[in-house]
């Protein structure tokens, strides 16, 4: 089937390989022009058949500015799919605000990173049945072969709400591997360690495509010397968070692991300094000066 596709970076360029390697006919849009099939979204328009269907795989900041662009060139019975980490509550007023003008729209939670070309997509999707049946083809080349890998999740919102979950958990497991990491890496007893999270990727309890890439990791940098610990986020983790304070839901680990990437960007902690200070004050602890 036909699909546009806008914002051909590291995720929508490779969905564009895969699905015309699937054999369907993707006209894709970039701002830079190297990577771009058409010169306008207007143009992305005029190349599709209609109903139209176009999926939108940007960074989470320009999302609405883009599905707007998008729904000016677009019209009555076309779909809008945004496939990029979008909180789930900006999807209903996007919904609704689409429908006005009888366009449909899917949000679709995709994982997989700069390996689902090869090894394919997971999908969390959200949105009308009708609208998903229509998408099917689509979803069908993305998906990884086999069984598992697409959920149709419930209404406008799902697909990206389960995403988060998705993505909570996935900080929540790297964080656990990386404690294990370091208390075997200040070990006196155990001189092997890359050695040890290469034999758990075969019969443990503890084996997972993240213990695979961690092995990976120190196949490359045994000690992990050449990086920083400064770790980045881009949100959904604080979204997943943010919805465990509302519904009241005790998430230790998930905001422990999130917290924790905070602590890796900071040279010097001010609350451990207070502490420090504290313990001067009411005990005349020793503390040590910059
Ligand atoms: O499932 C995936 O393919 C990943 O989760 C992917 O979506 C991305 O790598 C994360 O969004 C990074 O998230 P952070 O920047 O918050 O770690």
């Amino acid at each position: 089937m036909q699909l546009g596709l806008v914002g051909l970076g590291r995720m929508g360029g490779n969905m564009r390989e895969r699905l015309r390697a699937a054999g369907h006919e993707v006209v894709g849009f970039d701002r830079n022009a190297e990577l771009s099939d058409v010169a306008t979204l207007a143009e992305l328009a005029d190349k599709l058949e209609s109903p139209r269907a176009v999926w939108v795989m940007v960074p989470a900041g320009v999302t609405d500015a883009t599905i707007d662009e998008l729904a000016g060139v677009l019209g009555e019975g076309d779909i809008i799919i945004d496939g990029g980490n979008s909180r789930f509550s900006d999807d209903p007023p996007r919904a609704e605000r689409l429908g006005e003008q009888g366009i449909g729209y899917l949000d679709v939670g995709v994982s997989g990173g700069v390996w689902g070309r090869q090894n394919g997509y997971a999908l969390m999707v959200g949105g009308a049945q009708e609208h998903v049946e229509r998408l099917m083809p689509i979803f069908e080349a993305l998906k990884p072969e086999g069984e598992f890998g697409f959920v149709h999740a419930g209404p406008v919102g799902a697909g990206h709400y389960a995403k988060m979950v998705h993505n909570g958990i996935e900080y929540g497991l790297m964080h656990a591997y990386a404690e294990g990491y370091e208390l075997l890496a200040k070990s006196e007893l155990v001189t092997n360690v890359p050695g040890v999270f290469k034999s758990w990727r075969e019969g443990t309890v503890v084996r997972s495509w993240l213990l695979d890439l961690l092995d990976r990791a120190l196949d490359e940098d045994p000690e992990l010397a050449e990086l920083s610990s400064y770790t980045e986020d881009t949100g959904e983790g604080r979204w997943t968070v943010d919805e465990a304070v509302r519904l009241a839901v005790p998430l230790n680990v998930i905001t422990a692991s999130l917290f924790a990437r905070f602590a890796s960007r900071q040279d010097d902690s001010p609350a451990m300094k207070a502490v420090a200070a504290l313990r001067q004050q009411f005990g005349g602890h020793a503390v040590r000066k910059r």
